[in-house]
């Protein structure tokens, strides 16, 4: 089997990128976050207190023929900015962009944090993390990709994300139509259960090539690009009025600054994300300040390569023994 679905910035500055899945029978379609730093699927449902809803679709699984309750199993997340959500557990038929899981553990939200009531276009995250990271008690459970993958022609999933436009999620295939040159691999640590790996080094704009081992987590469900200080401050030290300001909680620059490229790289290849991913928004909608796109991850405990950075390749996500990340040019 093989499924193939849109992926879809939720505003102009690519904060999150939302893809239509169907639940049930009859199919219910939500927008869910694909989410690699996580490993939970969860919805907003007719069990959220209406009072945290504000326009968001919600699955109900009372309307599906075929939802089973996961009676006695209930789970609890906390993400990276401070949300978080908690509820009970259905079974059901789910499917994304064609490729369908029967009984896939479907987690209803019982409450959301506020930030997830304010963002109307986001009915829920699918977490494509390992099922290790899986929060459902007293037994965990298996993410769409580790249900699907033994149906899978090939046991992938693809990430096609897009600076200011629709990509793409390809599971159990890989689509040569979108990218060139050969896909760089390096080795996975699938523990605790991020796709964490390393980066070969980094260049800022037409700078030499600094090799150092760089170790992290990419991350489709991050807005933006966290690497060390030495690296951040490297990079900022290169645009005019840039500070990092403690009132605005990490690097801002004028609007008007000419930015740098970065790039990254993986085994022996280089990646290049251009000045304008980086050049990320205005602090408000009226202010000639801007907030950067890649931030330090001092105090984070990790590096984190957000959609900032995978937005400038095309990324195999391999769940072959021993898994793999890929990455290639496009
Ligand atoms: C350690 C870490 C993160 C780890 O991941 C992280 C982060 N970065 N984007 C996101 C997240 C997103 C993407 N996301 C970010 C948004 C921001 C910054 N704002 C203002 C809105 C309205 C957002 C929406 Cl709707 N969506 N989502 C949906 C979730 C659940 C996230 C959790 N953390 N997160 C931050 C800011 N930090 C410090």
């Amino acid at each position: 089997d093989t499924g193939s679905a849109a992926a879809i910035p939720i505003n102009e500055v690519d904060i999150a990128y939302v893809t239509p899945v169907t639940i049930g029978t009859p199919p219910q379609t939500l927008m869910l976050d694909l989410d690699t730093g996580s490993s939970d699927l969860w919805v907003f449902s007719s069990l959220t207190p209406s009072n945290q809803v504000r326009g968001q679709e919600i699955y109900s699984p009372t309307k599906s023929s075929t939802s089973k309750l996961l009676s006695g199993h209930t789970w609890s997340i906390r993400y990276g900015d401070g949300s978080g959500s908690r509820g009970t557990v259905y079974t059901d038929n789910f499917t994304i962009g064609g490729l369908e899981v029967k009984s896939q553990a479907v987690q209803a939200a019982l409450e959301v944090s506020s930030s997830f009531t304010q963002e109307q276009s986001l009915d829920g995250l699918v977490g494509l993390g390992f099922s290790a990271l899986n929060t459902v008690r007293p037994s965990s459970q298996l993410t769409f990709f580790d249900n699907a993958r033994p149906n899978l022609d090939e046991e992938v999933f693809t990430a096609d994300l897009k600076y200011h436009a629709t990509g793409s999620y390809d599971f159990g295939f890989i689509d040569s139509k979108k990218y060139a040159g050969n896909i760089t691999y390096t080795a996975v640590q699938q523990s605790p259960g991020y796709w964490t790996h390393s980066l070969s080094g980094y260049s800022v704009g037409s700078g030499a090539f600094h090799a150092s081992q760089i170790s992290g987590i990419s991350d489709t469900g991050t807005t933006l690009l966290y690497l060390p200080t030495a690296i951040v401050t490297a990079y900022y030290r290169q645009v005019q009025g840039a500070q990092n300001s403690q009132y605005y909680g990490g690097y801002v620059f004028p609007c008007s600054s000419t930015l740098p490229t970065f790039t990254f790289g993986i085994e022996g290849a280089r990646f290049t994300i251009p000045a304008s991913y980086i050049n990320y928004t205005r602090i408000s909608p009226t202010s000639t300040t801007c907030y950067g796109g890649l931030q330090s991850s001092s105090g984070l405990g990790i590096n984190i390569f957000g959609d900032v950075a995978l937005k400038a390749a095309f990324v195999v996500f391999s769940g072959t023994n021993p898994p793999r990340i890929g990455f290639a040019i496009k």
